[in-house]
Order: C-alpha cells, then structure tokens, then sequence
C-alpha cells in the first residue's frame, strides 16, 4: 500500500539556463538581447520561487568556461549583475528575498562584487527565498578547492584523515547555505541534457528535469509544471 504524503515544493531548486543566444537569433537579434531578456526572466523566476515557497533557488548564472567566450561578450555578461541589481534590488527587498553568491568570486571585476555585496548586505535580514547565483562557477574547481583546504587543514594538525566524513568535506565547499546545500530538482532549459559542470557534490540525490524551452520563456508556468513533476516523481516516497 503506497502512502500517500502530501505533495512537497523541492526546498532547493538549481537552473541552468540555457538557450539565451538561440533566444536572440531566432528572432534575429545580438546574443546580448537574449542575455538582457534572460536577466529580466530571471526576476520573473525568482518571484514565483518565492511566493511557492522553494527555499533556495540557485541559478548557474557564469560558470569557470565562460571565460572563454568572445571578450565582449564576457564584458557585457559581467556588468550584468550590476544592471539587475540596479533594476531590482528594492522589489527583492520588498518581496523578503535574500540574496547569496556562490562562485570563485576574486577573480571576478569590482564594479560587479561591489553590487552584489551591497545586495546581499541589504538582503541579509530578509527571511524568504535565498537567491543564489552561482557566479564563476564550477564544480570540480569546488571540489578540488575543497581537497586542498582539508589537506591544508590535516598539514597543520587541524584534522587527522580519519576524521574527514561528508560533513566535513561539504562544510570546505563554496555553497554556504547550511542545511539546504543538497539539490532536490535540477531543471535544464533549451534540450541539452548535460550537468556541465554544475553543483557536482550537491546533485548526488536530486531530479533532474530537462526542457526544451529557452530560458527567456521559461515561464511560471514551466516551474509549476516542472514541480509537479517533481512531486509525482516523490509521490511513492513512502513505497519500495
Ligand atoms: C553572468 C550573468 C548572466 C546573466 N544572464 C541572464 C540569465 C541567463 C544566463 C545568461 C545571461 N545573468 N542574469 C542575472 C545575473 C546575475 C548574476 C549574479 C548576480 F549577483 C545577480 C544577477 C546574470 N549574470
């Protein structure tokens, strides 16, 4: 007999959103339009995510690759943060959204730490959804950054190799979001059906949804529906 369990939101929710270039030239506009209307859609996101009651949203906003792309274009996506926060920092102070990011966030220009430090300052006493961009983000760098920390700490006596567990190895990782670190429902946009190189310990036990819909319309719709997929899929939890 299956038990049945009162359908749960995923507590942390991870988007890779992808297909904002594809977005543009479809329409026969510059990358950066899908980029700009990406950006816009991620507002849209968040504020649904937030009045479902996920409890982190986590969005692969600049991975470690994108470097390598046109040096425009990293210019261009790198003010971007700047602009969104320009843009929307009082709606998330008005909607109680806290902002967080996650990423190797020194190597990343000033103009740009310096608005989402002074987001996440201003968000900081907020109790609704974190926002979590992840900003130059990878997930080996993560993990390999990780290795050397407790190698380090055992160097200096801190930690004997015995001691080191899963707790201790997530507590060296970049996401800082205590006990909501695991994913509970990946979604990919835009048809590719590859993790690349995202959140690598913190996916080991989530869903994982893939659509084919570009980022830019992705909708609140999509969410729900990628929700309530989840929650089929989490239906026969109290079955074998
Ligand atoms: C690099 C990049 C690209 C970017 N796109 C829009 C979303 C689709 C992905 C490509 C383009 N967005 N959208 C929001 C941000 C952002 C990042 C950090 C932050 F603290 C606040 C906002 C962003 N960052």
């Amino acid at each position: 007999m299956t038990k049945e369990i009162t359908p749960q939101v995923p507590k942390h929710v991870a988007i890779i959103m992808d297909g904002n270039g594809r977005w543009a030239q479809r329409r026969h506009l510059p990358r950066i339009a899908g980029h700009r209307e990406g950006m816009e859609n991620v507002r849209r996101i968040a504020i649904a995510a937030n009045k479902l009651g996920i409890k982190v949203l986590t969005l692969y906003s600049f991975s470690t690759e994108n470097w390598n792309r046109p040096r425009d274009e990293v210019s261009f996506l790198m003010k971007l943060p700047v602009v969104f926060f320009n843009k929307f920092v009082p709606e998330l102070i008005d909607q109680n959204v806290v902002v967080k990011i996650t990423g190797f966030i020194d190597q990343i220009p000033t103009d740009t730490l310096k608005a989402v430090r002074e987001a996440e300052e201003k968000t900081k006493n907020n109790t609704g959804l974190i926002l979590n961009f992840a900003f130059n983000y990878g997930g080996k760098a993560e993990i390999v950054n990780a290795a050397r920390e407790i190698a380090l700490d055992v160097k200096n006596g801190f930690i004997t190799p015995e001691e080191i567990d899963e707790s201790v190895f997530s507590k060296h990782l970049l996401t800082k979001l205590g006990n909501l670190d695991d994913v509970d429902l990946l979604i990919r946009t835009s048809g590719e059906q590859r993790i690349s190189n995202f959140l690598l310990w913190q996916l080991a036990y989530a869903e994982l949804y893939f659509t084919d819909t570009f980022w830019p319309d992705f909708s609140e719709e999509e969410l729900l529906k990628a929700i309530e997929n989840f929650e089929n899929r989490n239906r026969r939890y109290g079955a074998l």
